[in-house]
C-alpha cells in the first residue's frame, strides 16, 4: 500500500514518493472503464469496478471476459487449459460494487471513466474525496475536459492527475498522463509506472484540450462530418477513403462510431465553448440530431452505421 512509500519531511508534513500502485479502483463500468479494469487486473492489480447498477456491472463483465477468451485464443492458441487459467486468474482480481464510496476508501488509486461531463466528474471527486485516504490518487480518463477544472473539486490537487487510455483498451498501446499545473512530479511519475506496468507506452501531456491524440484526432473526425454535411462525399467514401488512402484501421465515421458519438458530442460542445471562434471546433448539427435521436453509435446500435446488438 501507498503509506509503506510516504515519507514525512522536516516540517512534519507528509510527502510522497513515487509510489507502487496495487489496488484500483475504476468507476464506471462502461467501454473505457471495462477495458481499464482489463488491463489493470492482467497486470496484476486487484480491481474493484464500480457504476451505478448492477446490470451494467453484469454486462461490464461480460465485456471483459469476451475479450480475455479474444486474447488468450491467440496466446493460449496451444493450451486452453492454460488460457482457462489465465482467464479466471483475472477475474478473481476484478471484483464489482454500486457504492462507489465503500469501494473507494482504501485503495492507492482511484480512476474515473464516467460520463464526459464536468458537473459530474466533479461532484463524483468531491465525494470521493472526503472519505478516501489521503495516499491514495486520484485520476480521470478524461477525453477533453482540463484536469485541472476536475481535480479543483478535490484538496488533493497535487495527487491529482490525467490518465487517458484509448479504445479499444486492451488492444491500444497508448496511455497519455497527463500532469496538471499542481500535480506533484511524484503523482505524475507514479501515473507513468503504472501505465508502463499495464504494458502501455506512456507519453507525457500537459493539460491542454484534446491533450495530444485528441487535439488532432477529433478535430479531423469532425472535419470528416463536415465533409459530408457539404454533400462532398457519402459517408461509406470517406471511410474507404481514409482506409485505403491514408491507411488508417478506421474510417473516421467509423471511428466516431466506435468512440461513440454522445461522447464526440461532449467532446466538441466543450471546445467550442471555450473557443467559439475555432473552425476547428464548430459543432455539427448532424451529430446532435443523431445524439438527440439516441443513436449513440455501437454502444447504442446505431450511430453513422447500424450494427448488429
Ligand atoms: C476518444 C478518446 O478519448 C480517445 C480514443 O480512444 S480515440 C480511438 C482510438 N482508437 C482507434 O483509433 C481504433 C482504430 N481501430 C483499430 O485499431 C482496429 O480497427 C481495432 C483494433 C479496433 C480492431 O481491429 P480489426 O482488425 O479491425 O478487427 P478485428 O479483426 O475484430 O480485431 C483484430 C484483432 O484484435 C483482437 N481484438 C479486437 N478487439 C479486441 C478486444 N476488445 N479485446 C481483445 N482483443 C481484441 C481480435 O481478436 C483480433 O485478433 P486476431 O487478429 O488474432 O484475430
Ligand atoms: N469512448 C472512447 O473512445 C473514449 C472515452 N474516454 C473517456 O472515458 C470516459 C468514459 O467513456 P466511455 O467508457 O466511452 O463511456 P460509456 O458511456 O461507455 O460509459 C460510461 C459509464 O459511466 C457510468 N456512470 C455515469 N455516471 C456515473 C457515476 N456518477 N458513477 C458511476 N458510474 C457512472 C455509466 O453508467 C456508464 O456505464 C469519458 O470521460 C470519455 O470521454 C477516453 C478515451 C476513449
Amino acid at each position: 500500500m501507498l503509506s509503506q512509500f510516504t515519507k514525512v519531511c522536516r516540517c512534519g508534513i507528509a510527502t510522497s514518493a513515487m509510489k507502487q500502485i496495487n489496488k484500483v479502483t475504476v468507476i464506471g463500468g462502461g467501454q473505457m472503464g471495462a477495458g481499464i479494469a482489463q488491463v489493470a487486473a492482467a497486470a496484476g492489480d486487484q480491481v474493484t469496478l464500480v457504476d451505478v447498477n448492477d446490470s451494467v456491472l453484469q454486462n461490464s463483465e461480460k465485456t471483459i471476459l469476451k475479450s480475455l477468451e479474444r486474447v488468450v485464443k491467440k496466446k493460449y492458441a496451444e493450451s486452453p487449459e492454460a488460457g482457462s487459467a489465465y482467464i479466471e486468474d483475472i477475474m478473481d482480481r476484478i471484483s464489482t460494487n454500486t457504492d462507489v464510496m465503500a469501494a473507494s476508501k482504501d485503495v492507492d488509486l482511484v480512476i474515473e471513466a464516467i460520463v464526459e461531463n464536468l458537473g459530474v466528474k466533479q461532484e463524483l471527486f468531491k465525494k470521493l474525496d472526503g472519505i478516501a485516504s489521503s495516499n491514495t490518487i486520484f485520476a480521470s480518463n478524461t477525453s477533453s475536459l482540463p484536469i485541472r477544472e476536475i481535480a479543483k473539486a478535490t484538496n488533493r490537487l497535487d495527487r491529482f492527475g490525467g490518465v487517458h487510455f484509448f479504445n479499444p483498451v486492451p488492444l491500444m498501446k497508448l496511455v497519455e498522463i497527463v500532469k496538471a499545473p499542481e500535480t506533484s512530479q511524484a503523482t505524475f511519475d507514479t501515473l507513468t509506472k503504472w501505465g508502463k506496468k499495464l504494458g502501455k507506452t506512456t507519453v507525457s501531456c500537459q493539460d491542454t484540450p484534446g491533450f495530444l491524440v485528441n487535439r488532432l484526432l477529433v478535430p479531423y473526425l469532425m472535419e470528416a462530418v463536415r465533409l459530408y454535411e457539404r454533400g462532398h462525399g457519402s459517408k461509406e467514401d470517406i471511410d474507404v477513403a481514409m482506409k485505403l488512402g491514408a491507411s488508417y484501421p478506421m474510417g473516421p465515421f467509423e471511428l466516431a462510431d466506435y468512440v461513440g458519438l454522445d461522447t464526440c458530442k461532449f467532446i466538441i460542445d466543450g471546445w467550442s465553448e471555450l473557443e467559439p471562434d475555432n473552425p476547428l471546433f464548430k459543432p455539427s448539427p448532424l451529430l446532435n440530431e443523431l445524439v438527440a435521436e439516441g443513436k449513440l453509435g455501437r454502444k447504442s446500435g446505431e450511430g453513422f452505421y447500424t450494427y448488429k446488438k
